[in-house]
């Protein structure tokens, strides 16, 4: 039988490396419906307790632990690998090729989850896809994983097949909702121009030795520019209409810190599935039906869902057309969900007035025409000043925090489905549905 379990999400324990001076819990989120297609993960908090099946060690279940091992919860691990013989391939063994050879060959046995709790490590094997999926063995009831994105596994095959997948969205949701806060200032205030006319033409000038800034040199005049002319394109943004595309876990977060109240923004979204009054009012959001009721009325769009299903982007430059001229626009979900170029063409345009992308379509790779929108050079379109383009690199969910979570909600996610219980952050289950 499940016991009570009283932890709250995020763990309230001290986090290494970290003395937060109090600790203030994270804003309310209401209790949520099961993952939606264009939602975050959504989850009722707290986490209930995993009902742990107790095994001889004969008879444990295997689970494949693959990527690094566990640094943050010695003490569910403890729980965890008494629980389950814990097998974790090498970093050789991890890659592509060799990866498909162990999985052929039955090398790990019949194990009955797969067990990811990082995001930096784990991925060597590559996306899975059919030509992984169709070799694991029917054993297998359960992948969980670090992330909240989960575009690097066919989870509607994994869910076909009868595998449930975890995601670790709720681990992530509060820095990546701190971080589109960020983003979304910037697109207000410039911070790209601010903070690269204070500091890129002494980077890059011939007295970058020296300790003080010149007065009268190019650095100067870049600060002096900046100083007088962002003013007049610098917005607060309260009083302005935020669109949160995706209205799961991480799109509600950044509700409660922008709404009204704290900086007080009007909130819209478009979610596939319409949120509960009780949600909506609470973070005082109003629901629009469609993409393009959205795009029509926001100042400020921010992209919070997962990567389409079939890839595709979701801003396109017909979608782009649609937006208000000069609305800002932020993406903290996935790149493939934004035509990039065509996005360039709307800065140039004046379509959009400013971007923050944490996330690229290319990754690691960043579009060029993007870069030379973040400098210090104006670019094309009328009335263009610098900087208009936030830029960084895929930083959102990382930190510390996150990654406790990741390890911890994967953990319980797989004590939950192999001790009989319910997964608690499932993102395939209508597939699994399909499949009865
Ligand atoms: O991109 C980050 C994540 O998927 O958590």
């Amino acid at each position: 039988m499940a016991e009570p379990n009283n932890t709250p999400w995020p763990p309230s324990t001290p986090v290494p490396g970290s003395t937060p001076r109090s600790q203030s819990p994270a804003p309310p989120v209401p209790s949520l419906t099961p993952n939606a297609t264009m939602s975050t993960t959504t989850t009722t908090l707290p986490l209930r307790s995993s009902p742990i099946a107790t095994h001889t060690s004969a008879t444990r279940p295997i689970v494949l632990h693959i990527g690094d091992p566990i640094k943050y919860n010695p003490k569910t691990y403890a729980e965890f690998s008494s629980a389950f013989e814990v097998i974790r391939p090498s970093t050789a063994e991890r890659e592509r090729s060799e990866f498909i050879v162990a999985l052929k060959e039955r090398r790990w046995g019949d194990f009955s989850a797969i067990f990811r709790p990082f995001w930096g490590t784990g991925g060597e094997m590559g996306r899975w896809d059919a030509e992984l999926i169709d070799l694991l063995p029917d054993s297998v009831k359960v992948f969980a994983s670090a992330g909240a994105g989960f575009d690097w596994a066919d989870t509607k095959l994994l869910g076909e097949k009868g595998i449930i997948y975890c995601n670790s969205g709720l681990a992530a949701a509060e820095a990546v909702a701190d971080f589109a806060v960020v983003m979304i200032i910037s697109t207000f205030r410039h911070l790209p121009w601010c903070m690269n006319a204070a500091t890129l033409p002494f980077l890059t000038s011939s007295s970058s030795s020296s300790s003080s800034t010149p007065d009268t040199s190019a650095a100067a005049t870049a600060f002096q520019t900046c100083h007088a002319q962002a003013t007049a394109v610098s917005h607060n943004p309260r009083g302005h209409v935020l669109g949160l595309i995706g209205f799961g876990n991480i799109g509600q977060q950044i509700a409660a810190k922008l709404g009204p109240g704290v900086f007080g923004m009007a909130i819209a979204y478009h979610d596939v599935i319409r949120k509960p009054l009780a949600v909506e009012k609470q973070l005082h959001a109003a629901f629009h039906a469609t993409l393009d009721s959205l795009l029509q009325t926001s100042d400020c769009v921010v992209l919070c869902t997962p990567a389409s299903a079939d890839g595709k982007p979701l801003i396109t430059a017909a979608a782009l057309r649609r937006m208000r001229p000069g609305t800002r626009f932020v993406n903290i979900a996935r790149g493939s969900l934004v035509d990039e170029d065509a996005l360039a063409d709307a800065l140039e345009e004046g379509i959009v007035g400013a971007a923050a992308l944490d996330v690229h379509a290319d990754e690691p790779r960043v579009n060029r025409r993007l870069i030379a929108m973040a400098g210090l050079e104006a670019g094309n379109g009328s009335g263009a000043h610098p900087g208009r383009v936030m830029l960084t690199c895929h930083n959102a969910g990382g930190t510390v925090e996150t990654h406790i979570g990741f390890e911890e909600l994967s953990m319980r996610n797989i004590m939950a489905v192999l001790g009989g219980g319910d997964a608690i952050t499932p993102v395939n289950l209508h597939f699994l549905k399909a499949r009865t």
